[in-house]
C-alpha cells in the first residue's frame, strides 16, 4: 500500500454551520469530523433535513462553514472548486445538445472549445457507461437511468479526483436504481474516484460504499461512521448475504430508534 492509498483528499474537523448567523438559531450541522480517503466510497445517510447535503455543499466549496475547516487535497475550501465533479439528483442535460455535446458541454463551457482528444475520451466514456450507441441521440429520447448515467460520464469527463454526488439515483424507479448502482460500481472500478454520495436509502449505501457516515437528526452530528466489510466486487448475491443485512439494519436501528441522541 503505497502512502497515497491512506491519504485524506477530504477532511473535515469540527464542521458546524447554520445559515442563519443570529445567535438564538440553531445549528444545521455540528462537530462534524471525517476523513475521505484517496479512491474512497464513502455515503452520508441520515433523516431529512439533517444537512447532507449541506456537506457536499462545502466540499464543492459552494458553501463555507460558519464552524470549523473542510480541507481538500490538504488546503481549506474557501472558494467553489471547479476540480471536483459533481451529479445531481436530476441529470439535467441539455436538450438541444445530444448526448456527446451534453458530455462535452462542460469543457466547451470551461474553455471555449474541446479537442480531437476530449472528443475521444468522451466516447470512451460512454463506452464504459454502455452508452455508446446513444451518442448520437437526444436526451428525451433517453430512460432517466441512461440520462443519469451521461450525468455521470460527464461529471468524469474534467477527470477529477473526487466525484460528489447529491442523491443521484433518487429520482428513478426501484430496478433502474439497483442496476444504476452496479453500473456506477462498475464504472468506478474502470475509473477509480474519490467519492462522496449522499442517499436516503440505506440499501444503496451499503451495497456501494466503504464506509458509512450515518448522522442524525437535525442538528446533524455523527452517529456512527460504519466500515462496509463486504467483500468486492458487489453484485447482487451481495444484497442476499447475511452481512448485508446486519448492516442495514444496523443503520436503521441509527435512524429509526427513537432513543438515539438528536
Ligand atoms: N440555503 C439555505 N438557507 C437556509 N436554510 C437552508 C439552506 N439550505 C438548507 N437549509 C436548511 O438546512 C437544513 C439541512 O438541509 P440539507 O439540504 O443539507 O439537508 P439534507 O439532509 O440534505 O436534507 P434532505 O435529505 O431532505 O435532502 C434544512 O433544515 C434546510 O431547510
Amino acid at each position: 500500500m503505497d502512502n497515497n492509498t491512506k491519504a485524506a483528499y477530504v477532511s473535515m474537523k469540527s464542521v458546524g454551520h447554520k445559515y442563519d448567523p443570529r445567535p438564538e438559531t440553531p445549528m444545521v450541522v455540528q462537530d462534524i469530523d471525517l476523513d475521505i480517503h484517496r479512491h474512497e466510497f464513502v455515503a452520508v445517510v441520515g433523516p431529512s433535513g439533517c444537512g447532507k447535503s449541506t456537506l457536499l455543499r462545502m466540499v464543492a466549496g459552494l458553501l463555507i462553514p460558519s464552524h470549523g475547516e473542510v480541507s481538500v487535497f490538504n488546503r481549506p475550501v474557501t472558494e467553489p472548486r471547479d476540480d471536483v465533479g459533481i451529479v445531481f439528483q436530476k441529470a439535467n442535460l441539455l436538450p438541444w445538445l445530444t448526448v456527446r455535446k451534453n458530455v462535452l458541454f462542460p469543457l466547451k463551457h470551461k474553455y471555449g472549445s474541446y479537442s480531437a482528444s476530449d472528443e475521444k475520451r468522451a466516447n470512451e466514456l460512454l463506452e464504459m457507461a454502455g452508452l455508446t450507441q446513444f451518442a448520437d441521440k437526444m436526451p428525451d429520447e433517453l430512460s432517466g437511468g441512461m440520462q443519469q448515467r451521461v450525468g455521470i460520464v460527464r461529471a468524469l469527463l474534467l477527470n477529477p479526483d473526487i466525484l460528489l454526488m447529491d442523491e443521484p439515483f433518487s429520482a428513478l424507479d426501484a430496478l433502474t436504481r439497483e442496476q444504476i448502482g452496479f453500473d456506477l460500481l462498475d464504472i468506478w472500478k474502470k475509473n477509480p474516484k474519490t467519492v462522496l454520495f449522499i442517499t436516503h436509502s440505506i440499501s444503496e449505501a451499503v451495497l456501494l460504499s466503504d464506509r458509512i457516515l450515518v448522522m442524525s437528526k437535525r442538528p446533524g452530528t455523527v452517529l456512527d461512521l460504519i466500515e462496509v466489510d463486504l467483500p468486492r466486487p458487489r453484485s447482487s448475491k451481495t444484497i442476499n448475504s447475511p452481512r448485508f443485512a446486519e448492516l442495514t439494519d444496523l443503520i436503521r436501528g441509527y435512524i429509526y430508534e427513537p432513543n438515539v441522541p438528536a
